[in-house]
Order: structure tokens, then sequence, then C-alpha cells
């Protein structure tokens, strides 16, 4: 057994609380195998993490669990499966922020971050004055304000990673998916978009509380911010558990061919890369 698979839910069972509760999911395309056998249980306003290293089948994983990828097992959302919710309904309930979205040509920020609100808007009406709001407040926790008339394809990388966050909370969804989230962004920008997300998480009520299921390669940013890790290699749960049962050299060397210090910070682990030897 490795660490952490303590935690892990029983086989077949669901976890009462659960907000997201995932069984026996597989995906194969061809004679690939994405994903084989994983299960796990996210509960409600909490945040888990997915490491693992490039192929492990995290981004699948997040399809999976946004219903839109087909898989082998079962997907519940709040005790419904997600292939059965309606397309609208599942965007008021599931935001996910894909690592590379398609964007339309020629869009502004304004327009795409508005995008979000198309669940709430009915058909070919105006948005209202409530989703301009919305729009407009989540612009400026982002740091967008002063480029919301910009063309997406005018901003930086990081400015854009930005944007898709902007308008994945602009959904108002209770579940937010994160594939590498952070990866474009400066270590300031990092910071403040991983607070927003844990502030948006404390913030929402005990009957509507905000889950998180993020992908991560910084596991040092993972063990700060996630409640647990889920640990993925070659398609499978390798371990399942807070971060400080995962986040081991042991784990780490085994799964990541890393080498790796891991020691104790304020609010996690951290993980830091050791370079081999020098060569005299
Ligand atoms: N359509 C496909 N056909 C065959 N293999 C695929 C297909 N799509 C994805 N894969 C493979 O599935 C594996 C899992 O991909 P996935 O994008 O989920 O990995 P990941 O853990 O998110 O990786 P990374 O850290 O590099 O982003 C990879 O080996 C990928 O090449």
């Amino acid at each position: 057994m490795t660490a952490g698979e303590a935690t892990a839910p029983e086989p077949g069972a669901t976890a009462p609380d659960a907000m997201v509760s995932a069984r026996g999911i597989g995906v194969r395309i061809g004679a690939a195998t994405l994903l084989s056998e994983v299960d796990i249980d996210v509960a409600a306003g909490e945040w888990l993490t997915v490491i693992g290293p490039n192929g492990a089948g995290k981004s699948t994983l997040l399809r999976v669990l946004a219903g839109l990828l087909p898989a082998t097992g079962e997907v519940r959302i709040d005790g419904t499966p997600v292939t059965s919710l309606r397309r609208r309904d599942r965007a008021r309930q599931i935001a996910l922020v894909a690592q590379d979205p398609v964007v339309p040509p020629g869009m502004s920020v304004f327009d795409y971050a508005m995008l979000g609100r198309t669940p709430y808007i009915p058909p070919l009406a105006a948005e209202s004055a409530a989703d301009l709001a919305a729009v407009r407040d989540v612009l400026a926790r982002l740091d967008l304000t002063g480029l919301t008339d910009r063309e997406l394809s005018t901003l930086s990388g990081g400015e854009r990673q930005r944007v898709f966050l902007a308008r994945a909370l602009a959904q108002g969804a209770r579940l937010l998916l994160l594939d590498e989230p952070t990866s474009a962004l400066d270590i300031g920008h990092q910071q403040d978009v991983l607070e927003l997300v844990d502030e948006l998480r404390a913030t929402g009520s005990d009957d509507d509380p905000l889950t998180v299921v993020a992908t991560m390669h910084d596991l040092s940013v993972a063990g700060e911010y996630a409640d647990r890790i889920l640990l993925l290699a070659g398609g499978r749960r390798v371990a399942l558990g807070p971060p400080a049962e995962v986040l081991t050299e042991d784990l780490l060397a085994t799964h990541y061919r890393a080498r790796v210090r891991v020691v104790d910070g304020d609010h996690g682990p951290l993980v830091v890369p050791v370079r081999r030897a020098r060569r005299p």
C-alpha cells in the first residue's frame, strides 16, 4: 500500500457528503489507456489537486469530471450522473478552465468573460445589469480592468490565462475544474489567482460552497493550497491523501523519477528539486 491509500474511498462506496463522486473511471482511445479504474470523492467545499508526470491523465480526468469526455464508470455531481445533466444546467454547476481553450477570433476580453454568463441569459435576450456587474467584478479581481477592450489575441500568455479564469469565475459554478491555471503566471499573479480562488471557496455559503479540482506541476504550490492531493501515474491513482502523505521524496522519486528534498513549510510541504552532483 502506498502512502495516502488509507484515506481512499472503498471501491463502490460513495461518501455521503461527496459533491463529486467518480467510480471506476476508465478512458481508452484506440489502443491507448488514458485512465484506468480511478475512484475519487471530493467533498463540497474541498480543494483537491491532481498531480502526476506528463501524460499521467490529469487533463483527461478533469474533462471526464466535466462531462465532456466519455468514460467507463460513473461521475456523479451531488448524486446526479454528470452525463445526464443538460448542457445549460451543467454549465451552471461546473466551470472548466482548460489548458488551451479555443478563443473565437477577434473577441475582446470583456466579451470573452461574458461568455461565462451564457447559462444565465435567456436565448435571444441581452445580458442583464447583474451579468454586466458580475463580469466587471471578476475582471477587477483578476487585475484585468485595464484590458477589457483588448482583443484576446493581443494579450501576453499570462494575461490570457487570467482571462480564461475570469470567464470561469463569471460562470458562478459550484465546481471549478482548473487545468494548470497558473502555468503562465508570474509568481505574484500566481499567488493572487490562487488566493482569490481560495477566498471564493471560503466565502461560498455552507449550503453552496465552491469546490475546486485543479491540476498542477508546481508541487510546493499544490501542497500549500490543496486539502488533499491525488497522484496519478500511467492513468492510475497511485496515492490520494493530505499533502504531507503524498508529497514524499519516495513517491516523487518513484513516479516522477525526480530527485527532490521535501521540507516543512508554513502551509504544507515544500518540494525542492535537487540537481545531480556536479562533475569534478
Ligand atoms: N486522442 C488521443 N489518442 C491517444 N492518446 C491520447 C489522446 N489524447 C490524449 N492521449 C494521451 O493520453 C495521455 C494522458 O493525457 P493527459 O493530457 O490527460 O495527460 P496530463 O497528465 O494532463 O499531461 P501533462 O502534464 O503533460 O499536461 C497522454 O499520454 C496523451 O498523449
